[in-house]
């Protein structure tokens, strides 16, 4: 019927009512159904564009990629990878959410969450740094959605300033998982695997597929350059570029060009400044480690007292975002 040509797609909706029955809806979402606004950003594969729900008056940011230019620069992969990434990630307030996807003749759409605040990378250029209190905020709350990114078996391989977006109330929300590995989930404690493809739930296992897929130079791990799988505790080395990095303005490992950067990395050649705070410095150096098994894991950072006054879960998603 009509909604078909419209390149409208049908989506399933899972909700709980009042009494907890789960009542399922589908909802058919297409071009026709949105009302398309300001460029909000534009990438290599793909524009941006705010847009607003005709019904429900919602808005959201719609990422619209041209199929043609995808088939024609190979990122069909990736482009399914992003899609399948954000389906499984589908419940986090620190992950761009993805609500609908559909397609036409011309285009693929993503509609997402909305972050109107831009990137934390410009918040980051404007000021210069990051005081000790919005950086324990900002890494708080990065700490948590990766740390659900890798409950759920996503590893995302490109953490940055860049990719970490700020919504209307000054809280992240990280993109960008078009690069990002998806370990195989095995069977969970119930001998179930996730049922359906948004919300599956089972335990990640680590398989060692070789990679093709090296980040922005300035975040890469030594073992990403020594052609090595990445692992989560490749995640964990970008968390401790970007805490230096917010602390004092720049990244870590940076040089003219990205193979005098990637030199940098292997010989793990980077320095504090004389007045980076030593309990940073301590967590810091313990991330930035050239063994992946020696880095501290999420658990162990939330831990360490650069964070001691963070209180982590439902309340670092709640409380009022310090002033930058
Ligand atoms: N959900 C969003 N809300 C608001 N702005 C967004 C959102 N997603 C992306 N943008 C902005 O749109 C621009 C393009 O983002 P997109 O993810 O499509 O490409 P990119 O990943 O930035 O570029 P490339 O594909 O070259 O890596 C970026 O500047 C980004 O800040
Ligand atoms: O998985 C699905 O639901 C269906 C499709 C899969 C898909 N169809 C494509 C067509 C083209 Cl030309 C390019 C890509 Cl990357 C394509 N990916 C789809 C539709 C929309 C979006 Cl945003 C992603 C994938």
């Amino acid at each position: 019927d009509d909604w078909a040509e419209r390149g409208a797609a049908v989506h399933v909706q899972r909700e709980a009512d009042a009494n907890g029955n789960v009542q399922t809806k589908t909802i058919k979402k297409g071009v026709k159904d949105f009302t398309f606004g300001r460029i909000l950003g534009e990438g290599s594969f793909s524009t941006v564009v705010a847009a607003t729900d005709r019904q429900t008056l919602r808005e959201y940011a719609i990422k619209i990629l041209d199929k043609r230019h995808i088939i024609k620069e190979k990122k069909v992969k990736y482009v399914n990878i992003e899609k399948n990434t954000l389906n499984r990630l589908g419940d986090h307030p620190g992950i761009v959410r993805l609500y609908y996807t559909f397609q036409d003749e011309r285009s693929l759409y993503f509609v997402l969450d909305l972050a109107p605040n831009g990137e934390l990378f410009s918040v980051l250029k404007k000021l210069g740094t990051l005081n000790m209190e919005c950086t324990q905020y900002y890494g708080a709350q990065l700490l948590d959605a990766v740390g659900y990114m890798h409950d759920h078996g996503v590893i995302h391989r490109d953490l940055k300033p860049e990719n970490i977006l700020l919504d209307e109330n000054m809280r992240i929300k990280v993109t960008d998982f078009g690069t990002a590995k998806l370990l195989s989930m095995q069977k969970s404690v119930n001998g179930t695997t996730g049922a359906s493809s948004d919300n599956i739930s089972g335990i990640p296992i680590e398989d060692d597929r070789s990679n093709s897929f090296v980040g922005t130079a300035e975040y890469v791990p030594p073992e990403l350059l020594t052609d090595k799988a990445a692992g989560r505790s490749s995640d964990i080395w970008a968390i401790g570029c970007i805490l230096y990095q917010l602390l004092c303005g720049k990244p870590p490992f940076k040089a003219s060009n990205e193979y005098q950067t990637f030199q940098k990395i292997i010989k793990l050649e980077y320095s504090f400044p004389a007045l980076f705070s030593p309990v940073a410095r301590d967590l810091v150096s313990h991330l930035l480690l050239t063994d992946p098994s020696k880095r501290l894991t999420i658990e162990q950072i939330k831990a360490h007292p650069f964070f001691a006054d963070v209180e982590f879960g439902p309340a670092l998603w709640s409380r009022k975002s310090p002033r930058l």
